[in-house]
């Protein structure tokens, strides 16, 4: 492919790679569900439940060999184009714990960072805390690299194309007429409404991403099919609100339908983690062969070669802009390329302090804030 982004990347001197970070064995997992849901709100029974997942794969979540192959393959990718920037990797939830990352790229002297999270859309949970845990890290850190984080990138043609194939590959395994159920991770209803800068911006990039990609099959194919948006891994407490429906309620309706088959696109999420291995390839398989509707999950980006050099360029394009230049935006569907910095009223679930930005009046006004509310309403 022939590259159309500058390869220099001044003025940053190292990438890091942000993600939520997993068990590594039975004895984390624990730990680990203490540290993602402390303040959230989330009940006892849930907390059991999820535990009982991972300890069905002996107590180790595939997200963090996912992530040191995806630093690997951009390793690679960032030779490739003869670039030397060191790259990190720091967790919000487990161990390699972001507070640790930014302490050694401080002492190794970065100066000026730009992140790269492994979540590609706008939300609290999958934007504003990932930045609020960079804020809360440099905080603790004396000297900490400034960082800027990348755009939300689900509807960069690389994300989207990579999908557009690994559906059509699903598709592929499933008889004449098949639907598409797209899915993304549930979130409270609230959450939703607060979402970007404006609200409902998590609901309305998915919807945006899913019709590309239907659309995109159809211009290849000419091939009309069912499609609908659904969701997984509902949590919180039974009386909140989250954004319905839920999967395996959806293969019933399906099947009601006469539908004879179910292509699965997890477009909510970048790798195969427990969501997909658990809550689609376990929960939602068994659903579905209950129902005798056959159902092939479509993969997740994880390291395809088209989300590498996406997150390559993206990086690129970033510093470029850094550096005053205009550069290109690719972007497919109806919203435009998403933002570079978060307003300071992006996602205000909870007013803390969120980097990049945590020098805005909001910031001021968090940190006096008393501590966190329990709920994410
Ligand atoms: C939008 C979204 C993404 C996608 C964006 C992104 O990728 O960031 C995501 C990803 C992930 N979520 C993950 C794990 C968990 N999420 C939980 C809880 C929650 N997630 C929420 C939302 C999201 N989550 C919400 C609103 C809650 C309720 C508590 C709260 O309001 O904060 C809980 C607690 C138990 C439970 O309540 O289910 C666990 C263990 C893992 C790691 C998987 C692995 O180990 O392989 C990953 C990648
Ligand atoms: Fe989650």
């Amino acid at each position: 492919m022939p590259v159309d982004v500058s390869p220099d990347p001044t003025p940053y001197d190292a990438v890091l790679l942000l993600s939520f970070g997993g068990p590594e064995k039975p004895e984390d997992v624990l730990p680990f569900l203490q540290n993602v849901t402390r303040g959230r709100g989330i009940p006892d029974d849930r907390l059991k439940e999820v535990g009982e997942h991972y300890y069905s794969f002996g107590g180790k979540s595939p997200i963090n060999d996912q992530n040191r192959e995806l630093l690997a393959a951009l390793r690679t990718s960032f030779d490739e184009l003869g670039i030397d920037l060191p790259l990190y990797w720091g967790n919000r939830n487990w161990a390699p714990y972001l507070t640790d990352t930014l302490r050694e790229m401080t002492a190794d002297g970065v100066r000026r960072a730009v992140v790269i999270v492994t979540s590609a859309y706008p939300s609290y949970s999958g934007c504003r805390q990932y930045r609020e845990n960079l804020a809360d890290a440099a905080a603790q850190v004396e000297g900490a690299p400034v960082i800027d984080k990348l755009r939300h990138y689900a509807n960069h043609p690389g994300f989207v194309g990579s999908f557009v194939e690994s559906t059509a590959e699903a598709l592929s395994r499933l008889p004449e007429g098949a639907a598409i159920a797209y899915v993304t991770h549930s979130i409270p209803t609230t959450m939703n409404a607060t979402s970007g800068p404006d609200g409902n911006a998590y609901t309305s990039w998915h919807e945006d991403v899913a019709a590309e990609i239907t659309a995109e099959l159809q211009r290849r194919t000419g091939v009309e099919r069912r499609t609908d948006l659904v969701y997984c891994s509902r949590s919180g407490p039974p009386h909140l609100p989250w954004l319905e429906p839920d999967i395996n309620d959806h293969l019933e309706d399906l099947e009601a339908d006469g539908v004879p088959g179910v292509a699965v696109v997890p477009i909510g999420f970048v790798s195969d983690h427990m969501e997909v291995i658990y809550d689609l390839d376990t929960e939602a398989a068994a659903s579905a062969e209950k129902l005798h509707l056959p159902m092939a999950r479509a993969a997740t980006p994880g390291t395809d070669p088209r989300f590498v050099t996406m997150l390559r360029d993206l990086v690129l394009e970033r510093a470029a802009a850094e550096r005053g230049e205009q550069p290109e935006r690719p972007c497919v569907g109806k919203l435009g390329p998403g933002w570079d910095d978060c307003r300071p009223d992006c996602c205000p679930a909870l007013r803390r302090p969120a980097a990049p930005g945590s020098t805005t009046p909001d910031a001021v006004q968090a940190s006096t804030a008393a501590s966190a509310p329990k709920e994410t309403a």
